[in-house]
């Protein structure tokens, strides 16, 4: 990789501290791959995104389509919209009763008590609509937060929901990239609701009552205006599609650099340890600069917009209003003339504001189609209605002629696996790696289903249990282990985390983990805050915290994907043992990475292939994939 290879100007300081580089790889506890390869190309960086498959189709059954996924949402706030709108209404109303007024004050100049009557009604109807327009956008932008809420809570349920090949593979979509859709393109599509809902039913009265004014004064003049509203209109259509295509690439663009950052900040020890700043910061500044690029064309455009409206409006305006004028020959008494100024002014402003919301739903469009593009996606791995609910399972595991591979197109990882696994009994699963052994974890929890043969606990087919209830049954201590952040007692006790953690629970059972010493030894004992994936912990305590957390859980069935990771003696000393008293009274399926915990097992499976191979302890000396 090469500094020429970026297509923009880099800082001087970066030109000269970067140089091609070969890169080490620490032995840390998990390899950190940051998509691309670090080898690859600057150029070549392209985080995924997914672009929907419809952005051809027509613009108006676009906008349909967008907005047809929101109205539900947008339906549910039925009560602060009609609030807003009647408030509206009474803005509208007493602008109808200001505007003649505006032209009465200026014949009444000479008469003093009329004048201040006049005066006071002017200024009560103008306090009047200063809080109805206080109310209904208050009201409305309610409307729009909490339709966006709901949004976002549904969106966010689907993902969950989604199988685990929509966050890995290939074709996933990066944490990143849903981040920014969840949280930066919903705070745009609150801004379009908005705009629709301050525009629909307050423009169309505020446009009707100045319509009306106007006509009453001077029905020629009014017919000159609305001869404007098509050419307006043509210009927004025209101008609105060029602003959507715009506003998507900006929009790609910036979810490009959150799925960057999402990617490289958990990762910076990693980068750390490779000297890999520099390369690092001119990778961002490739995708800021991009943003930068992409983002300033969308606001150029933004302001663009509004001014191109008003020129055609205006400019044609005056030019029929000048000439009716001179043909009416100064037939317009000085009062009317105020009046009908005053209603065009206002007439100009709602009319704006629909070119203003035109452009907020088409600066919304795609946001609202990227973020309902994450609840489209159709699971492979489906609950049956019928599914049942396993209240208990002893533990009894069958894989009966499992065969499984990642997609259509790709080569088996697991080729006709069987398979029993008795209640109670400890299995050690050993192989080279990408033997297939955390594919195996993944089917037995139903993360994907396999392509052939059937899982059976309790004789029981995994595809007809509830996925709740399946996943209940079994505890997973994974390789690289997930702590959030919180308490030491709320990771411990995650399944309880939505009602109340048993904290003698806890306590026991980070006992049985050998976890109780060190946890005590914390600042706060069992509350101590452990800090982002429990970054304040060693690999050993992360390690003793993980098995807590699944004794926690009390499954029958553990599944242990031992880490890779060497601990000093003493710390390996306590994890096996937490490891030998997880193996009381539960089926434990461990996928052995050290000769040590594989003789722990009653049965010992080398998984080479695709293919399982029962081995006696003697011969497991040497296997790739497990160290002494
Ligand atoms: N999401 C995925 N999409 C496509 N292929 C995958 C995916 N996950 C794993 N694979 C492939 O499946 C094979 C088995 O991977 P798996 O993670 O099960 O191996 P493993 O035995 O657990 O390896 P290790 O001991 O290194 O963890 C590998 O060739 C891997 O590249």
């Amino acid at each position: 990789m090469t500094l020429t290879s970026l297509n923009y100007p880099l800082p001087i300081n970066l030109h000269l501290k970067l140089k091609p580089k070969t890169f080490h790889f620490p032995a840390t506890t998990t390899t950190t791959i940051i998509t691309p390869t670090l080898t690859s190309k600057l150029s070549s960086f392209k985080p995924p995104n997914s672009t929907p498959k419809h952005s051809q189709s027509h613009p108006l059954s676009q906008t349909l389509r967008s907005l047809t996924t929101i109205t539900p949402y947008i339906r549910s706030q039925s009560t602060p919209i009609l609030i807003g709108w009647l408030s509206s209404a009474v803005s509208v109303y007493s602008l109808s009763q200001i505007v003649p007024r505006v032209g009465l004050l200026s014949s009444t100049i000479t008469d003093a008590v009329k004048l201040r009557n006049e005066g006071l009604a002017l200024a009560f109807y103008a306090v009047v609509r200063l809080v109805a327009t206080y109310l209904q956008q208050a009201f409305l932008w309610d409307a729009a937060l909490s339709a966006v809420f709901r949004i976002r809570v549904h969106v966010f349920g689907e993902v969950l929901g989604r199988e685990l090949s929509f966050f890995e593979g290939a074709s996933a979509i990066s944490a990143g990239d849903i981040a920014y859709r969840i949280t930066a393109e919903s705070s745009d599509v609150t801004d379009t609701i908005y705009s629709l809902l301050n525009t629909i039913v307050p423009t169309v009265l505020q446009l009707t009552a100045m319509a009306t004014q106007m006509v009453i004064i001077s029905p020629g003049l009014s017919l000159i205006s609305v001869m404007m509203i098509p050419c307006m209109a043509l210009a927004i259509a025209y101008l609105g599609e060029k602003f959507r295509k715009i506003s998507k690439k900006a929009r790609v663009s910036i979810a490009n650099l959150s799925a960057y950052l999402n990617e490289v900040l958990p990762a910076i020890m990693f980068v750390k340890a490779n000297n890999a700043e520099c390369f690092e910061s001119a990778r961002f500044e490739r995708l800021a600069y991009a943003d930068l690029c992409k983002h300033l064309k969308k606001k150029k455009m933004k302001v663009l917009i509004p001014q191109i409206i008003q020129i055609i409006y205006f400019g044609a305006f005056f030019l029929f209003c000048a000439g009716s004028l001179v043909a009416s020959s100064g037939s317009f008494d000085c009062c009317s003339l105020v009046s009908f100024v005053t209603s065009l002014v206002f007439l100009i402003e709602p009319i704006q504001s629909v070119g203003k919301a035109y452009n907020e739903l088409k600066q919304g469009e795609p946001a609202i189609e990227r973020l309902m593009d994450l609840t489209r996606v159709k699971s492979k791995v489906i609950e049956k209605p019928d599914a049942v609910d396993l209240a208990n399972v002893t533990g009894d595991v069958k894989l009966c002629n499992i065969s499984f591979s990642y997609g259509d197109d790709m080569p088996l990882v697991l080729n006709g696996l069987n398979l029993h696994i008795k209640a109670g009994e400890t299995i050690a699963l050993v192989g080279p790696s990408g033997g297939g052994k955390t594919t195996l974890i993944k089917l037995l929890l139903r993360l994907y289903d396999p392509s052939s043969g059937c899982i059976l606990f309790d004789n029981c087919n995994i595809r007809s249990v509830r996925l709740d209830s399946l996943r209940r049954h079994v505890g997973l201590v994974s390789q690289d282990i997930t702590l959030l952040s919180g308490t030491v007692a709320e990771n411990i006790g995650y399944k309880d985390l939505m009602g109340k953690i048993d904290m003698e629970r806890v306590e026991l059972v980070a006992r049985t983990a050998n976890a109780d010493e060190f946890i005590r030894s914390l600042p706060e004992g069992y509350n101590t805050n452990i800090g982002p994936r429990g970054s304040s912990l060693s690999g050993g305590q992360k390690q003793r915290v993980a098995i807590a957390r699944a004794l926690y859980q009390n499954s029958s069935i553990l599944i242990l994907d031992e880490a890779t990771s060497a601990l000093d003696s003493r710390s390996e000393l306590l994890v096996r043992q937490a490891l030998e008293h997880m193996m009381e009274n539960h089926t434990v399926l461990v996928i052995a990475h050290r000769l040590d915990t594989a003789l722990m097992a009653n049965r010992v499976f080398l998984l080479n292939d695709g293919k399982l191979e029962e081995r006696s302890p003697k011969t497991l000396m040497g296997i790739n994939g497990l160290v002494n």
